[in-house]
This record gives C-alpha cells, structure tokens and sequence, in this order.
C-alpha cells in the first residue's frame, strides 16, 4: 500500500537522523572545540588581564608557551583551550565581567533581567514597528529561556543607534539611576538585555562599566535559545557556525577601539584556529547536508507532494500540522524558535492522498542576517515544496508586519536561488490566518494594515475551526500544482492494471462495478504523466 509506504519514508527519515546523530563523532569533536573557542573569546577580555584571576598568570604563560610551541597544531589547540578553560573556572567574579559568558555559564541558574528597547524617534531609520511592540517581542525572547525573569523591561527614544554609549548622557544616568535603585532594593539584577540587533564592542564596554552588569544584544540572546533548542547534529553545527560572524564582528571592532593602545585581541595563530573551525564546521555541515539531499531525492523519485509550512516564530505552523495530521506526538510550545529542524510528518488529504508537511523555522525581524543566514539552508525544503502553506497569527497586533518580513524572506530566497527552478507563484502560496479563537473583533480579521482585503483561510489550531476547509484547500492546490487528477478507472479484476496503479498512483477506492461482474471501478488520484503512461499501456494495446 501506498500508506505503508510514504509512512516508511518518514521513519526512514527519523531513522536517518538518528543515524545522523550519533554518525561520526567527528562532529561532536568539532562542535564541542567550536564551543570551547566561543567561551575562550568571550572570556579573553578577562583572561587577558590576569591579574584578576588566581593562578591566571601562571597557566598564561603555559598557554603562551603551547601556543608558540605548536602553532597550527590541533592538539595545542585544545590544550590551549582546555587551560583558558580551567581559568574561566578559576576566576573570581567580577560584576563588570565579559557578558555573553558569563551569561552563557548562568543559562541554567535564574537570571534577573533588565530589558531596554532603545527606538529612534524622528527621521529616515526610524523603525517602522511601534515601539510598544518591539518591546513585547524584546520580552518574549528573554520569556524563551528558562529561569530568565524580567524585573523591568523600558523604551528608550535614541537620537541614533550607532553612539559609542548609545543613550544620551542625561539618559544614561538616568538608566543607571534606575537600575542602581533597583539592586538596592529589589531582587538583585544579573544582566541588562539592550534590544538591538548587535551592540559593537565599544557599546557593550560602555554600557557594562555604566551599568556594572553584563549587557547582552539580540544576537547574543538569539543564540542562547537557539542553543537550547538545537536538537539534530545538523542544529547544533549552524549554532556553532552562527556564533562566529559574531565574534569576528567583535574581534573588528576591538581592535578597532584598542587602535593606539597596543591591544591585540587575537594573535595571528588563534585567528588561523578559528579560521580553520570555521571551515572544519562548513565541511561537517556540508555532509550532513548531502545527505538530506539524498532524502529529498528520494522523496521526490516516491513521488509524493510536499506541503511547506512557512511563518512567523510563534504564528502556529506546528500546531497546524498536528491539526492537519492529527498526529500526537508533536508538542506545539509558546517558545520562540521552539523548531530548528525541518522535520516531515505524513498527512491524509481528504481525497486519501498521502502527503508530506514539512515544519520549517520561524522568521523573525531584526535578527541580524549573519545569524539567520545559517538557517537558511533549511528553508530550501519549503522552496522546493509543491505548495507553502503561510500561517499568520492573526491575533497578533504587530499581524501585518509579520507577513510582509515572512513575504520579503521568501523573495529574498527566491532571487538567491535556493528555489530549484520553481517560482514563487500566488498558486503555490495558501496564506492562512491562525488563532481566530483570540481574535474578538472579527472586523479585524479580513483586513491588512491598508484595508485591503486578504485572501486568507481562516482557522483556529486550537479549536480546529475551519480546519477542514484549509484542507480541502491543500488538497485543491496540491492536485493543480503537481497535475494530479482524481478519477475512477475501469479495469479487470486481477489483471495486471490494478497491480500498476497501486504502484504508480494513489488508490482511494476500489469496488465491484456493477454493470459487468469481471471489472472494478478503481478510484485514484493520479500525475497527468502517469496517466499517459497507463493509456499507453494498456488501453492502446487493448484496442
Ligand atoms: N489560542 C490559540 N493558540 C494557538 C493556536 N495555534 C497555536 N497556538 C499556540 O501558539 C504557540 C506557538 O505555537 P507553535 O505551533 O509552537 O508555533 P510555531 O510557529 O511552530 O513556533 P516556532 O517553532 O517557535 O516558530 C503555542 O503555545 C500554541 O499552543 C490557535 O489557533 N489558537
């Protein structure tokens, strides 16, 4: 039977990954070493001045001396690493610490966060998301980590966002004040979270002295949840990877800031090292990824029509597909970027035609291109699918703007080339408004930010509300798009057409015809070329 085996194929994919998982310890060496070179940059600042660490002095001159001794050899490598380590572990704490590590090292003990949405009032690179809404979107990154508890979370009007201390002066006593009084009386704060995409290094230094807390950027936070949610080899290898255009950018601007005062940041040999984990990590990606070209491959020699769900992080995609495949096991979570793997999940159409739904990756403005650019790879599936199913939550405030991020990252993709030849046409696209359950004004439904009126399917994941129509209208495009037809053929019982077409379409039906008791009436949903293929077969022969 057809089902027995397009449900195969999606456990071969499981199958695959699990495979994938634990294939090559190699990329677990790889990814644990890239791990390692991130904390050693974030604690470099520190380390550098030893004096603030026991026995800092003396386990520096054992790594200078490694270092020198084998410069591009890998073993020193993690020598070297393994001692920058121990004095991570070593050091006594000091409150104006380099922040992403430190932060990093707390992941699991609770933090107590200050959150400020610098917005630029007047002018060109105003931005056009309402202020309010940035802040919410700054609160539900930080309620994405576990432990993390927002004590205050502020806007703050910035004539521009590229001043070394960011805020104006009177501004940034005033910030201070507020957060001085808040420590003295308070739940005590462990890191101030500043909205913006990348802070340079110049502005974090800045904003830690002042604050005397760890500061952390969209990035930074990004890249905690994405690190919590990476679960395949192939998540945890882009994290890896997405960390490092990160702390090149702030390697830059370091040395930029330390021009003149004879700081170097990286030596030449530790820059060769990262060089070459980067290009380690793009190899091990590169394989993983053959692979799941393979699998593609096959999916598409089997024939079966992929269905991409696309949208927003948040906007619903895995409680649609559990809602389209009632399949229990997936765990929908209000987490942003709660999936960082394409996975397939088998679905029914109303017709009985097996189909596959991949889940893809939220989108999500303001997140620097460099780190989203790793995921993007990912998104290729849903380009090269038969039909994308955008879901909308309509019961965001921020809906509009949502759609349209989603809408220019599509297009983007598409003139970058990851679509395989296929446009982006309106018919591939079905664009579904999701969580109508919370929406109370239902003028609000049918209309854009213009008021023009969208073509939307309306539904409710939750309360499965127009749930069936969507189907139905899955089904209606997934048959266009890949020329597929449904029809009833006549053929003889036990003749070798039904053996052909339970191979080579999807039979939905058979039963006895009742006006000649040696022919079945077979219903099926069937390619065009398939279809050809049968005539020529069988019927021009038979004539
Ligand atoms: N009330 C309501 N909540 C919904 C509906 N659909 C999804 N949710 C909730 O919205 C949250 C996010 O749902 P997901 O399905 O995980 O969203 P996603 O788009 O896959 O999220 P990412 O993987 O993070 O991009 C979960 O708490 C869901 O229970 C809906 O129709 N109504």
């Amino acid at each position: 039977m057809l089902g027995l085996s397009v449900r195969s194929i999606v456990r071969k994919v499981c199958v695959k990954n699990v495979l994938l998982q634990s294939f090559q310890p190699k990329c677990r060496n790889e990814l644990e070493r890239c791990r390692q070179l991130t904390q050693l940059f974030f604690c470099r600042e520190k380390y550098t001045d030893s004096s603030k660490y026991k026995g800092g002095k003396q386990a520096g001159q054992r790594q200078k001396a490694i270092a020198s001794k084998h410069e591009d050899d890998d073993e020193a490598l993690d020598e070297t690493m393994n001692q920058r380590t121990e004095l991570i572990e070593d050091r006594e704490y000091d409150t104006v610490a380099s922040s992403a590590m430190h932060v990093t090292k707390q992941i699991l003990n609770v933090q107590h966060v200050v959150i400020i949405q610098p917005y630029i009032k007047w002018g060109p690179r105003k931005n056009p998301t309402k202020p309010d809404l940035l802040l919410q979107e700054a609160e539900a990154l930080v309620r994405s980590l576990p432990r993390w508890n927002i004590e205050l979370s502020m806007k703050v009007p910035v004539e521009t966002l590229d001043k070394r201390q960011l805020f104006g002066t009177g501004k940034l006593e005033e910030l201070k004040g507020i957060i001085q009084a808040r420590q003295e009386t308070g739940t005590p704060l462990t890191c101030v979270f500043i909205s913006k995409g990348t802070l340079t290094y110049g502005q974090k230094q800045t904003l830690e002295q002042v604050f005397r807390l760890p500061v952390m950027d969209r990035y930074s936070v990004v890249v905690q949840i994405l690190r919590l949610h990476a679960v395949s080899m192939e998540a945890k290898l882009q994290v890896a990877l997405a960390e490092l255009p990160y702390i090149w950018s702030q390697v830059k601007d370091q040395e930029g800031s330390a021009k003149g005062g004879g700081r170097i940041f990286l030596s030449d040999s530790q820059r060769q090292m990262l060089q070459l984990r980067e290009r380690k990590l793009r190899n091990e990606l590169a394989t993983i990824r053959s692979h799941r070209e393979l699998l593609r491959n096959r999916r598409r020699q089997k024939n079966f029509p992929v269905v991409a769900v696309v949208g927003y992080t948040n906007a619903g995609k895995t409680s649609l597909i559990k809602a389209l495949t009632e399949e229990q096991s997936l765990q929908p979570r209000d987490q942003l970027f709660a999936t960082l793997d394409v996975t397939a999940h088998a679905g029914l159409l109303p017709c009985k035609l097996e189909v596959l739904y991949m889940d893809t990756v939220g989108f999500m403005a303001d997140i620097p291109t460099g780190l989203i650019e790793c995921f993007v790879a990912t998104l290729e599936d849903a380009m090269l699918a038969d039909v994308i199913v955008h879901v909308q939550d309509m019961a965001h405030e921020n809906c509009a703007e949502q759609r349209a991020h989603v809408e220019r990252t599509l297009g983007k993709l598409m003139q970058q080339g990851n679509n395989g030849d296929r446009a982006l046409t309106p018919e591939r696209i079905i664009n579904v408004g999701n969580k109508i359950d919370l929406v109370t004004d239902p003028a609000d439904l049918r209309m854009d930010s213009d008021g023009e009126q969208q073509r939307l399917h309306l539904i409710s994941s939750r309360t499965l509300v127009g749930v069936h129509e969507l189907l139905l209208e899955v089904e209606r495009r997934v048959l266009r798009v890949t020329v597929r037809q449904r029809m009833v053929i006549r053929v003889p019982m036990g003749g070798q057409e039904l053996a052909w077409l339970y191979k080579n379409a999807a039979v939905t039906e058979s039963a006895a015809d009742p006006n000649n008791a040696e022919r079945l009436l077979v219903s099926v949903v069937i390619t065009e070329a398939k279809l050809q293929q049968f005539r020529h077969l069988f019927i021009r022969n038979r004539g």
